[in-house]
């Protein structure tokens, strides 16, 4: 049996993913063309690369359907509960860095805090009759983090993509989302609340607590943990 190894399909996620193994005497690649989603592994035997979207990666190792899986903190802490019963983090891998913060907009200049857009958001609701909008593709994640910051009177809209621009769009007033450098959030008008850090996330190296493999899988694992040295 192989080792099933998940990693994103696209973008800077699986570069510099394909450069980390690669550092590692592993390397990784498509096989064929851009759009195939089969992959190549040389450098070790019995593993088998599976090129996937970052936010299945979580749902996958979850079920046990791969054996590995390198994608971002935020992903899997957002897409399952419970998630450190379910997966093991094996080490982060050092890029990917990126935050999930609250944004409100500039203009805003009396709302600094989780505490003021509490009080706006009661404030909007009254004024419009119906409750301030954040947008956010994190909804488990943003929907925790301001409940046990005692901010309620909220309705969360999903953006799957292009959060910041929901506020220019009067789709949404404030946005939840990833920031990296801040040239997106500064692009749109947008200031981080200064208590509005969620969390802090990376590409992580996480291993399936479920899925089964027979002994052959087990010595391609072993082998394959110590030529990545996380074993
Ligand atoms: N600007 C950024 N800099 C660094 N990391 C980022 C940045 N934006 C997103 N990420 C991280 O990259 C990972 C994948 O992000 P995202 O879900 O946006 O990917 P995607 O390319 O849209 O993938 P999908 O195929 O799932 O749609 C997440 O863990 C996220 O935190
Ligand atoms: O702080 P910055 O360095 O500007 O990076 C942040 C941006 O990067 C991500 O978007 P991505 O480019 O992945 O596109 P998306 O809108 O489809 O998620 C994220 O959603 C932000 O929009």
């Amino acid at each position: 049996m192989t080792v099933k190894l998940g990693v994103p399909s696209k973008g800077r996620l699986m570069e510099k993913t394909f450069e980390w193994f690669g550092a590692r005497g592993v390397t990784l690649g498509r096989a064929g063309t851009e759009r195939e989603y089969a992959g190549l592994v040389e450098g070790v035997e019995g593993v088998e690369l599976i090129l996937l979207s970052a936010g299945e990666i979580p749902r996958e190792l979850a079920a046990g359907r791969i054996h590995l899986g390198v994608t971002g903190t935020d992903l899997v802490r957002e897409k399952l509960s419970g998630w450190n019963a379910r997966l093991e983090m094996l080490t982060e891998m050092g890029f990917g860095q990126a935050d999930l913060v609250i944004a409100v907009p500039n203009a805003w200049v009396d709302v600094g805090t989780l505490d003021d857009l509490d009080a706006v958001a009661a404030a909007f609701r009254a004024a419009h009759g119906f409750r301030l909008r954040i947008a956010t593709k994190y909804h488990r994640l943003v929907r925790d983090f301001l409940r046990e910051n005692g901010v309620a009177d909220y309705a969360l809209v999903d953006s799957q993509g292009a959060t910041e621009g929901t506020v220019k769009n009067e789709s949404a007033e404030a946005v939840a989302d990833i920031t990296s450098s801040g040239d997106t959030l500064r692009a749109n008008h947008l200031k981080i609340l200064e208590d509005g850090l969620i969390l802090r996330s990376q590409a992580t190296l996480f291993r399936a607590r479920k899925a089964a493999l027979d002994d052959a899988g087990r010595a391609a694992m072993a082998a394959l943990l110590r030529r990545l040295r996380v074993d």
